[in-house]
């Protein structure tokens, strides 16, 4: 059986909170679902706004391989007549090979929301379907509230449907726009729809209940030939049906022709992208597309994993373009180390007693308030120390730091940093001395030690110029003891090329943002090398 997907992104995904698409970015999400296989693209409401407007224009040009562009209107309004009616002749306008419309199946909306009869409203649908039939290839029927209309009204709501059906709908598309209908009811509604009408159906589901993806996956088994959602279920109050999980599910888990089976790989790129561009975080641990969708923790997990990764995964996560990540913790198992270790690219025995002695550390360490999950680079770097494989890049000898707040002025902060580096070093470079001692000023202490060794070492590592500090996580760890309670620094730092986070533990902030301060360069310093190396020798 083949299923259609319909992507509602640019049209019902951005209705969720704090999402506006710009132009560029519609035809960019456009173009990346058309890749992905997509077949309809509802692009947005021409009677809404100007950008909709633009963007099917923008898009009559653009040859698509796979999608339809859609464009979405609500039934022509009570009482007016089709031709005159402003939101129709502007979807019209719009010229796409296929109309959507939304009308009202629920008793309640007919008559507490558009305020007209029961009569009016089979009207307005025939209407509205009938005449976009004689300007389009498809006329997509989106039934509003279908189920809770069923539920409060079962004959008018069955009705709704027949008279689009009438009217020659290509789809009617049941709708559980409020979100709150269960699999079980989707289910025995949908039997009973089936006895009604002979038009292909189609779901649209919302996730209030937090099932959207399972009333998505009913509807196919109970026979709907067309899925409606957006990528990462993006949609107004709690989203709709996520089509980065409902795809997956159709094509590896029910075995569905859906989009070519290879085009999957695409799909976490462009739910990256559509988290990108919506501007909202990208979820770490949606299903599928998350960066933690297939990361693993425990040390009982990452053991089995190795051995087979069925055992603890439902997918193999490159099916998806997603990847396996192992994470390395107070949960840790040797598994977790070594499997860190081989990523390193560090040759070590499988059963060498280094790797009980690593774990051994990650723990004591991790008991003390380090959290080596985010600080990989603090990691490698500890790794290192206990394979023999940290090089003494620089050897600090002190700093000094204060803040200095005159009357109204802002406050700003002052540092001096001492730093030695191996003496082959400095005469390599032409410097007399192999010391340097340097002070800078920054808006607070950090940045000001910051600044401060950052100028002592580039003067030795040129390098370093690129490396920018990017986030600066700051936690204390006992509350309870106050100002004597300890603090837990995570950086992440970038040189453009690559990211990394290092991690400083002390009772003193400026102590443990420094230590991960110096972790961050050194580590940069081990990569700069590492990377001349593989150069050299490819
Ligand atoms: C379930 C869904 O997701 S439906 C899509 C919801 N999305 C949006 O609303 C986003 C885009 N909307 C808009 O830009 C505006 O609301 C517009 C341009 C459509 C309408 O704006 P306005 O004319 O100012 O009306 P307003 O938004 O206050 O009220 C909605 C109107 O649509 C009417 N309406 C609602 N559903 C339907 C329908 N299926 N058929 C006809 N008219 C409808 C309402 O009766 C109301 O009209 P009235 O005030 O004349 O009674
Ligand atoms: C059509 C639509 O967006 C809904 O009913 O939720």
């Amino acid at each position: 059986m083949s299923i259609k997907v319909y992507d509602t992104t640019l049209r019902d995904g951005a209705q969720a909170f704090g999402v506006s698409f710009s132009l560029e970015d519609k035809i960019r999400i456009a173009e990346a679902l058309d890749d992905l296989g997509v077949h309809y693209l509802e692009g947005g409401w021409p009677g809404s706004n100007p950008k909709d407007i633009a963007f099917f224009e923008a898009v009559k040009g653009m040859n698509f391989k796979n999608l339809k562009v859609a464009a979405f209107s609500s039934t022509r309004r009570p009482d007016v007549k089709i031709e005159e009616d402003a939101n129709i002749q502007t979807l019209i306008k719009a010229e796409t090979p296929v109309y959507t419309i939304f009308g009202k199946s629920w008793d309640l909306h007919v008559e507490k929301a558009l305020r007209t009869t029961l009569e009016e409203n089979l009207k307005m649908i025939y209407d509205t379907v009938s005449y976009l039939k004689r300007f389009a290839d498809e006329v997509i029927y989106d039934a509003e509230h279908f189920f809770d209309g069923y539920k409060a009204n079962r004959e008018y709501a069955l009705k709704t449907l027949k008279v689009a059906e009438e009217a020659g709908a290509d789809c009617l598309v049941l709708a559980d726009t409020n979100g709150g209908t269960l699999p079980h009811e989707i289910e025995e509604i949908i039997e009973d729809v089936k006895k009604h009408v002979k038009a292909p159906l189609g779901i649209h589901a919302h996730n209030d209940s937090d099932v959207a993806v399972a009333n998505t996956l009913v509807a196919v088994r109970k026979g709907a030939v067309h899925v409606q959602g957006t990528i990462n279920g993006l949609g107004e109050r709690c989203g709709n049906a996520n089509l980065c999980s409902v795809i997956p599910n159709l094509v590896l888990k029910m075995g569905l022709e859906v989009i070519p089976k290879e085009n999957l790989k695409k799909l976490f790129d462009v739910a990256h992208l559509v988290a990108e561009l919506s501007g909202r975080p990208h979820i770490e641990n949606m299903p599928y597309v998350g960066d933690y969708a297939f990361a693993h923790k425990g040390g009982v997990h990452v053991s089995a994993i190795k051995r087979d990764p069925r055992t603890y995964e439902h997918i193999d996560p490159e099916l998806v373009g997603n990847r396996r990540i192992i994470s390395i913790s107070e949960l840790s198992g040797k598994s977790n180390v070594l499997e860190k270790i081989k990523e390193m690219g560090f040759e070590i025995d499988e059963s060498s007693p280094k790797v009980r002695e690593i774990l051994k550390k990650i723990k004591e360490l991790e008991a003390q308030g380090y959290h080596f999950e985010g600080a990989e680079a603090s990691f490698e770097l500890l790794v290192r120390d206990m394979l023999g494989k940290r090089k003494k890049y620089f050897e600090f000898l002190g700093f000094t730091v204060m803040t200095i707040k005159n009357r109204d002025e802002e406050s700003f902060s002052e540092a001096t940093v001492k730093v030695r580096v191996p003496d082959e070093v400095a005469k390599r470079l032409g410097h007399d001395e192999p010391f340097e001692h340097t002070a800078a000023e920054g808006e607070g202490p950090v940045e000001a030690l910051d600044r401060a060794v950052r100028k002592a070492l580039e003067k030795f590592y040129p390098s370093l110029k690129d490396t920018k500090l990017t986030d600066y996580k700051v936690r204390i760890l006992n509350e309870q003891a106050g100002t004597k309670a300890t603090t837990r620094v995570l950086i992440e730092s970038s040189d453009g090329k690559r990211r990394w986070g290092t991690v400083g533990v002390s009772p003193n902030i400026i102590e443990a943002s420094w230590t991960a301060l110096l972790e961050s360069l050194e580590y940069k310093l081990h990569k700069d090398e590492e990377e001349m190396r593989n150069d050299e020798e490819n």
